[in-house]
């Protein structure tokens, strides 16, 4: 590892990140130093960190090169890779606005979870192409102490369970994760929401997320939770013909949601930089012993 590594602090709707600058992919960013970076208290801090990388320069994106020029690598903060980080989309973007790599207007940005179109707004706001929604079959239950509710099985990219609650104080503390059964549904873990009616077409959340615990926003969570909340008012855009748009209210900030009749989901909201700074590369050594 270099003995200077540049960083960025920002976020999107509080989802907050470590952003890594490295277009060669010379940094060996293990799980550990990723956990290291993440760690409130004796690292940076953060719910994960936005490797950014060249697709070229990168073997899981290198044939994506020729569409989307930098790649999202994103890990969660205890080090485990993600398909898909709908904020992290969004402040990856503005990265790049910012170190002039690209300028608003449409762009291209290589995930795991495959090529997701951006467009960053005058105002500021980015809008991101999530992909379509699965929806894989089977009932998963989602507990918290001694209640239980019934969950719809969503999939963008990542995993999710939703839950559709009275109250979104009964997640608790979310200090852990909430068990989701049966088991074996998520052989690869998930991301649970939990889900209260605000007004027509208007939700809020809260989200336990895989690998960071519960977090101030998460993008997909809210794509997932937006077409599981659709579908139980009995929208369906492919059958109206009609797009939807759901207004998903987060703790850290609002997200808007629009669900096209070809299945396409674009997510809207801010995306911020905070910070700029270098690691001290001894420290990050010292971690990592
Ligand atoms: N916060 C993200 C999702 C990050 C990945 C997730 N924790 C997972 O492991 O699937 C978002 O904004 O989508």
């Amino acid at each position: 590892m270099s003995t200077r590594i540049a960083f960025l602090k920002g976020h999107g709707t509080e989802n907050d990140f470590v952003i890594v600058p490295d277009p060669d992919n010379a940094i060996e960013l293990s799980p550990a130093a990723v956990a290291a970076l993440c760690d409130r208290r004796a690292g940076i801090g953060g719910d994960g960190v936005l490797h950014v990388v060249r697709s070229a320069a990168h073997p899981e994106a290198r044939a994506m090169a020729g569409e989307a020029e930098w790649f999202m690598d994103y890990r969660n903060s205890d080090g485990s890779v993600a398909e898909m980080c709908g904020n992290g989309v969004r402040v990856f973007a503005r990265y790049l606005q910012r170190a002039g790599h690209v300028t608003e207007g449409d762009h291209a940005i290589a995930t795991r979870g495959g090529v997701k179109s951006v467009h960053i707004a005058k105002d500021g706001d980015v809008t991101v192409g999530m992909g379509s929604a699965r929806l894989p079959e089977g009932d998963v239950t989602v507990r918290v102490g001694e209640r239980r509710w019934p969950a719809r099985n969503v999939n963008m990219g990542n995993p999710h369970a939703v839950a559709f609650v009275s109250d979104l104080g009964h997640a608790g503390d979310l200090y852990s994760a909430p068990p989701v059964s049966p088991e074996g549904a998520y052989p690869d873990g998930v991301n649970v929401e939990f889900v209260v009616d605000r007004g027509p077409r208007h939700v809020a959340m809260r989200v336990h997320e895989r690998g960071s615990g519960e977090t101030r926003s998460c993008g997909t969570g809210a794509c997932a939770v937006a077409v599981a909340a659709a579908r139980r008012d009995g929208v369906d855009p492919a059958v109206t013909g009609t797009p939807a748009t759901y207004t998903v209210d987060l703790p850290g900030g609002r997200l808007v949601i629009t669900e096209r009749p070809d299945g396409q989901i674009e997510m809207t909201g801010p995306a911020v930089i905070v910070a700029e700074g270098e690691i001290d590369a001894e420290w990050l050594a010292n971690a990592l012993r």
